[in-house]
């Protein structure tokens, strides 16, 4: 097998219309591999596709056309050992209220076909910080508790894949760090993580690489940091010692912003200017310099840059 966790080629979803309606054509054709060993982002506006991706290769949407190899097994040649490849941490939170942790661990091994004498079930309970609530009726678990469960059926079968989707939304901040922290773990330990957030920082700071999903399209996919130098824009902060002047003679194309606190924002090209140029008008203003700094572009810039562009014509 490739050193692929996953390989889709030319993925398609249509959504059949009801009342009316047309059909939807979710996802227009995807090609996409994610490495093993990888923490993989899967970021789009709402609406992109990333749900409909995701259910694919948990099995839980059928897909109308394409290939999607999980593991090296085709979904549709080898679906049971491709859907044992994966586990899907998914967003919604909908449980079976009579289940316990306990319990609701043990359905989901049974499920999977995992030996009793092979289930982890208080290890996986104690990871996910439930080992007290073992025997608690779900119905009695905060949703912060639903979520660590979601977790740990998402790995009943030691999967070599874990996807989270949208696994932060609305959590508080020591339910994130629990998340991150074991994602870290089973990814060191060699585990394939793809994600989806609405969090661009956090796919900043835990992705290593990212695929921008829009109109059902994968429009870039890069290493986080390639993407993040793709953005050539770069803003020189200058904090004036005393009043700025109203007037500033700048070089072509660069754009000042006055901020609130006094300070002078100089956005520019990388390819067209040297930072050199700008304190070069700034001084010819007459502006004494008290503090200058930068600001690099971020995964927000990148996001904005790719997906505010104009839905193309059908
Ligand atoms: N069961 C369905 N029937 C019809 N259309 C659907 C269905 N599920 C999703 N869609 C449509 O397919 C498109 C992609 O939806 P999808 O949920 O995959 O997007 P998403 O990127 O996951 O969005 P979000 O971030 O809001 O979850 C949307 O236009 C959505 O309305």
């Amino acid at each position: 097998m490739t050193n692929n966790a996953i390989e889709i080629e030319g993925l398609r979803k249509t959504y059949a219309g009801s009342n009316g309606e047309p059909d939807k054509e979710a996802l227009k054709g995807i090609d996409l591999t994610i490495p093993q060993g990888s923490i993989f982002g899967l970021l789009g506006p709402n609406g992109a596709g990333k749900s409909t991706l995701i259910n694919i290769l948990a099995g839980l949407v059928v897909k109308t056309d394409g290939a999607v190899r999980i593991w090296g097994f085709d979904q549709d040649v080898n679906p049971r050992q491709s859907r044992a490849s994966i586990g899907v941490m998914p967003q919604e939170l909908n449980m079976d209220p009579f289940f316990t942790p306990r319990g609701a661990l043990d359905v989901q091994a049974g499920l999977y076909g995992v030996p009793r004498a092979q289930r982890r079930t208080m290890d996986i309970l104690r990871m996910v910080g439930l080992d007290d609530k073992a025997d608690a009726y779900a119905r009695s678990l905060s949703g912060g508790m639903r979520r660590r469960l979601l977790l740990g059926k998402a790995l009943v079968h030691n999967p070599h894949i874990l996807v989270l989707d949208e696994p932060t939304a609305g959590v508080d901040i020591e339910l994130r760090q629990m998340l991150w922290q074991n994602v870290r773990r089973l990814n060191d330990q060699g585990m394939t993580i793809i994600l989806t957030t609405h969090y661009l920082e956090e796919a900043q700071e835990m992705c290593d690489e990212i695929a921008i999903i829009n109109h059902g399209e994968v429009v870039i996919r890069d290493e986080t940091q390639n993407l993040i130098r793709r953005i050539d824009a770069k803003t020189l902060v200058i904090q004036p010692d005393g009043p700025a002047p109203s007037d500033i003679a700048l070089p072509e194309g660069v754009e000042l912003e006055r901020r609130r606190d006094g300070s002078l924002a100089f956005t520019y090209s990388r390819a067209r200017h040297a930072p050199g140029d700008l304190l070069e008008a700034v001084r010819d203003a007459g502006i004494r310099i008290r503090d200058v700094f930068t600001e690099e572009a971020n995964l927000e810039d990148v996001f904005l840059d790719l997906t505010r562009a104009p839905r193309p014509a059908a």
